[in-house]
């Protein structure tokens, strides 16, 4: 085939052909979707995943850049999607990594969605569910490393790039490589993506977060190291997560909500007159907003409640409080869960272990769903892998879309993100899941 005329940096400029299982070999095959020729290359374990070191790019990358149009007419056999999808296909089923990140900070599926590859894209998150689903089997969660640091460094020109409309084929040109043993082959199968709440990076926890200081500062709660906790943007999310666990917001129902943040969704609660209004909060600054001398919450709920002693906060971590509640016989018709700093494992645990037996029958519970939010494909993989842990539960889920404007939303570190360390939404429509038990 014909290296493409306009890209002298592409890939198949550069082959060194004297070394087989190479870097650039490899990224030769995928790029020219010759499933044949990749095939036998694929036989020593990690190569799948290789990734070139100065661009970052993965054989997935290469198989799915060469997609775009430019590079579609440049290859002698017009061949396209069908052909990189046999391509794909045969790299995730030789241990591709579906979220490795390339220097434009794109995983493969970012690629194929700027393209508009729809194809590519399903399998790029169907490979994410299996890997996620894999890893859940595993319990081998571990943070991911591509929204550290780094992503704040190259996002500016990754964003430039697009803008400039230098798209795909111009994004990964491959390093010189003069022999095999400048080949470096990136094993790395042991990586699971684990969608935070709200925040990314390996250095945030739970245990450090509930002993940091917290601000409570127009419109949002920062940490001490200025994550985002809880947004006054959120507002919108909170009223219509209220509205699908208690339709028509009736009164006197039963209700837990873990994680008070700024008191959005319990002010909200508080409206509809519940007969029972439980709180779980466990950092004790938060606990002093709710509880405090000056705070206008806890003294008006408890005197509104329309059941003497309906209103109550349990001060502690859910892990702590919940079981208890369960060994009392407590049941609730809604159940609310929004922490913070706890990874999905955690929110996993929470519906499994024990929301089936504090939801009532026809009780509907219901969580913010930021679970990879940070990335749209992120988004994608996690709304399918929590649906099927939900299912393994006993719960069905139903999806509510709603808009999240983004025009409204500013730029990070302007508007409502400014002081914000980093911004942890990014996408525009939020995937609202109502649950009830399976019957
Ligand atoms: C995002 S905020 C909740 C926002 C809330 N939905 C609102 O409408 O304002 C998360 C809250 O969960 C609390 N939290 C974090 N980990 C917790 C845990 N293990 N148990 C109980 N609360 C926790 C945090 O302190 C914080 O107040």
């Amino acid at each position: 085939m014909a290296a493409p005329a306009s890209n002298s940096d592409s890939v198949e400029a550069r082959i060194p052909a004297s070394c087989p299982g190479s870097i650039s070999q490899i990224l030769y095959h995928a790029w020219h979707h010759d499933a044949a020729g990749l095939k036998p290359l694929l036989n020593v374990p990690g190569r799948a995943s290789v990734q070139e070191p100065t661009t970052g790019e993965t054989p997935l990358h290469a198989a799915i850049r060469a997609c775009t149009p430019a590079n579609r007419s440049a290859l002698d056999d017009g061949e396209g999607e069908a052909e990189a999808a046999a391509v794909v296909r045969e790299l995730f089923m030789s241990g591709a990594i579906w979220n490795d990140v390339d220097s434009n900070d794109e995983t493969p599926g970012c690629v194929a969605a700027r393209l508009g590859l729809k194809d590519l894209y399903t399998l790029c998150v169907e490979a994410g569910v299996r890997a996620e689903l894999l890893f859940g089997l595993l319990d081998g969660y571990e943070e991911l490393e591509s929204d550290d640091g780094e992503e704040e460094e190259t996002g500016e020109d990754g964003e430039g790039a697009q803008e400039d409309g230098k798209e795909g084929e111009d994004a990964g040109g491959a390093a010189e490589i003069e022999s095999a043993e400048d080949v470096e082959v990136v094993v790395d199968s042991d990586r699971a993506f684990v969608p935070p709440k709200r925040l990314n990076g390996p250095d945030v926890n739970s245990k450090d977060y509930l002993r940091s200081n917290l601000t409570y500062d127009d419109g949002k709660l920062v940490d001490s190291d200025k994550n985002g906790v809880m947004m006054a943007w959120e507002t919108s999310i909170m009223r219509s997560s209220v509205e699908g666990l208690l339709p028509g917001l009736a009164a006197g129902h039963k209700i837990l909500n873990i994680g008070f943040g700024m008191g959005i969704i319990d002010t909200m609660f508080a409206e509809t007159q519940p007969s029972k209004h439980h709180i779980i909060e466990a950092h004790p600054a938060v606990l002093e907003h709710v509880n405090g001398p000056d705070s206008k919450f806890s003294k008006d709920w408890e005197a509104s409640s329309p059941v003497p002693g309906g209103y109550k906060v349990h001060g502690g971590k859910w892990q702590d409080i919940v079981p208890k509640l369960l060994e009392g016989g407590e049941t609730y018709d809604a159940i609310y869960f929004d922490t913070f700093g706890e990874d999905y494992g955690q929110l996993r645990m929470f519906f499994t272990e024990y929301v089936p037996g504090l939801l009532e029958e026809e009780g509907r519970f219901g969580f913010f769903n930021g679970l990879g939010a940070d990335r749209k494909i992120c988004y994608d993989v996690y709304t399918q892998v929590v649906e099927m842990h939900l299912s393994d539960a006993g719960l069905d889920v139903e999806w509510q879309v709603l808009d999240v404007d983004m025009n409204d939303m500013k730029t990070e570190g302007e508007g409502e993100w400014e002081g914000v360390k980093r911004r942890y939404w990014t996408l525009d429509k939020y995937r609202l899941p109502t649950c009830t038990l399976l019957g």
